[in-house]
């Protein structure tokens, strides 16, 4: 059993309301806890322990330390620069149900706690200052070794001693992002003193440029305001580097200023709460970047049929999906609702796509969710009993890359042992689909697809399985409808639809014989062909808790 922390000695001190020097407080800190509340004046005269004294006490504001991000200590100047005292100053981020003219909101959204403090005057400025720096210094000790003991030292924490690199995309999502970072987030990230070097970025693959050359031991983290777009360009940076290995273990973070913000819901549904949206999504995940906490992110490797490899962290898709992805860039000004808006498009004229489909099911499969398993090919022209082969043996075809490769680049990364080349049959344990049209193919890592799309309920960044979805031919533009709108609370594979498969696999390969059509990594267009990915567990790191 793990050995608990000792509970540390509570604080107790009387302070005064800024806002009101009359209005005295009663000050309790715990290992969990900051109680605040106003003393009435009858019994607040001479007394310094609140504790002592007999008088009832006004009920108690109670601020967790798992919501507190950080707390100051500074002195207060009046307007001609006179000394006003010391000044505590905490910050916390809790949730609650936001009241509407209609009624509260369906989910508990956090939203910001300044809980101000002056110290009682004893005339003494620096001995004031001191009081305050203690009391901030303790609160923030607490609130950190709070975080870190809830989560039972599963995880490891961002080095404070090290700059974030923060990269925004000026123009992702409705353009923005900027104002999210000046808005919110440097606020918070002030509050928390996590210290941070801003980047905008200038152009596409300027930050995979960056990457790939930056000075990664100034560096505690990179972390993105952006869409998931510029996460895949950093990762693959990350990943052309001479020292990938030891690079690629760079925490990385995420923070919404996308119109899809498949990662950043995700990393808000790890935190257990209930979906939120837009500015309260911001919010979350700016709370979950100061807490800094860092887990195992799974990686995919996806092996085009040019021969070139790509890095990607959360989907590969084809079909439907991939095809709203990209025809709906051009709503992009609406935001968030350019999906939808492609999605009604795109039903209205659905299609089917030809194309051979297989996958090595995970090993703990017997437990996953399954709609419907149609029945599988054990081997056939698409089975072989070929050995693996690692990735230095793969073939590479002569076929010119499209959109995104690496064609310019050394090959990096781990071996790819689960799969054969994409010019031979897969292996023999593979399970080969025998239906060969289909609606779409969706392979994840994660929750999310988007904001609203719970498409993986039960992922988490680093479980080491690629959670993959298809939908066969016959299914009625109703049915497919009802799919992505039950998809909103992740009850999609409660629809029951025979057409809908779920699979937990740690490989995949797709022959798309439609052509032409699109396949996209993490929400990018790649070149349109054979593609294959395999599962890389916990070869990355992310700032998630
Ligand atoms: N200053 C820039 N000008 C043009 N393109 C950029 C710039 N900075 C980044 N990019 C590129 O924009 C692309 C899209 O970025 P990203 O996915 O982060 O945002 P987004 O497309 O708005 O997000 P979403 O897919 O959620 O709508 C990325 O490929 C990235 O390389």
């Amino acid at each position: 059993m793990a050995a608990r922390a000792p509970l540390s000695r509570e604080l107790r001190a009387e302070f005064t309301d800024p806002a009101d020097e009359e209005v005295k407080l009663a000050v309790t800190l715990t290992d969990s806890s900051l109680t605040v509340r106003r003393i009435p004046p009858s019994s607040s005269s001479s007394s310094s322990s609140p504790s002592s004294s007999s008088s009832p006490l006004s009920p108690s504001l109670v601020l967790s330390l798992a919501d507190c991000v950080g707390c100051r200590a500074y002195s207060a100047r009046d307007g001609d620069g006179e000394n006003e005292g010391a000044l505590v100053c905490a910050y916390f981020y809790p949730r609650a149900r936001r009241r509407w003219a209609g009624g509260i909101a369906p989910a508990a959204a956090r939203h910001r706690v300044e809980q101000r403090l002056r110290v009682a005057s004893g005339g003494d400025a620096g001995a004031e200052l001191q009081e305050a720096e203690r009391w901030a210094r303790a609160v923030t000790h607490r609130a950190a070794r709070h975080t870190a003991l809830a989560h039972g030292g599963q995880y490891s924490q961002v080095c404070r001693a090290r700059r974030l690199m923060v990269l925004v995309n000026p123009l992702s999502g409705k353009g923005q992002a900027m104002a999210l970072y000046t808005g919110p987030i440097q606020r918070m990230l002030t509050e928390a003193a996590v210290p941070h070097t801003l980047i905008t970025t200038e152009h596409q693959n300027h930050a995979r440029e960056l990457v790939r050359k930056a000075d990664l031991s100034q560096w505690s983290a990179i972390v993105i305001l952006s869409g998931d777009g510029l996460l895949f360009e950093v990762i693959n940076g990350l990943m052309e580097r001479e020292d990938w290995e030891e690079a690629i273990r760079t925490p990385l973070g995420i923070l919404p200023g996308g119109s899809g913000n498949a990662l950043a819901a995700s990393v808000h549904h790890y935190t257990q709460a209930d979906g939120v949206f837009g500015e309260d999504l911001l919010l979350s995940c700016g709370f979950v970047l100061c807490k800094g906490l860092v887990c195992p992110l799974d990686l995919l490797s996806v092996r085009l049929s040019s021969g070139h490899r790509l890095f990607s962290f959360l989907s590969l898709a084809w079909g439907f999906v991939a095809d709203v992805d990209i025809e709906s860039e051009k709503y992009r000004p609406v935001g968030a609702v350019r999906f939808l808006v492609g999605a009604l498009v795109r039903l209205a004229s659905l299609r089917t796509y030809q194309g051979r489909l297989a996958f090595l099911l995970a090993t703990e499969e017997s437990s996953s969710v399954t709609a419907h398993s149609p029945p599988s090919l054990p081997a056939s022209s698409y089975c072989s009993s070929l050995p693996r082969v690692s990735n230095t043996q793969q073939h590479h075809s002569s076929e010119r890359p499209a959109t995104i490769t690496g064609a310019d680049l050394k090959e990096h990364g781990p071996v790819d042992d689960l799969m054969t080349p994409l010019g031979a049959p897969v292996p023999t344990d593979w399970t080969v689909v025998e239906e060969r049209d289909f609606v779409l193919v969706l392979a994840t890592c994660h929750s999310h697809l988007a904001e609203d799309l719970m498409v993986a309920p039960d992922a988490q960044p680093g479980d080491g399985h690629i959670h993959l979805f298809y939908v066969t031919a016959g299914v009625s533009r109703p049915a497919l409808l009802r799919l992505f709108l039950a998809m909103e609370k992740g009850a999609h594979l409660a629809c029951d639809c025979p057409h809908l498969v779920y699979r937990r696999v740690k490989a995949l390969r797709l022959d798309p014989v439609t052509r032409p059509g699109v396949i996209t990594v993490d929400g990018e267009q790649v070149e349109y062909g054979p593609v294959q990915a395999q599962v890389h567990k916990g070869y990355a790191r992310l700032i998630s808790g």
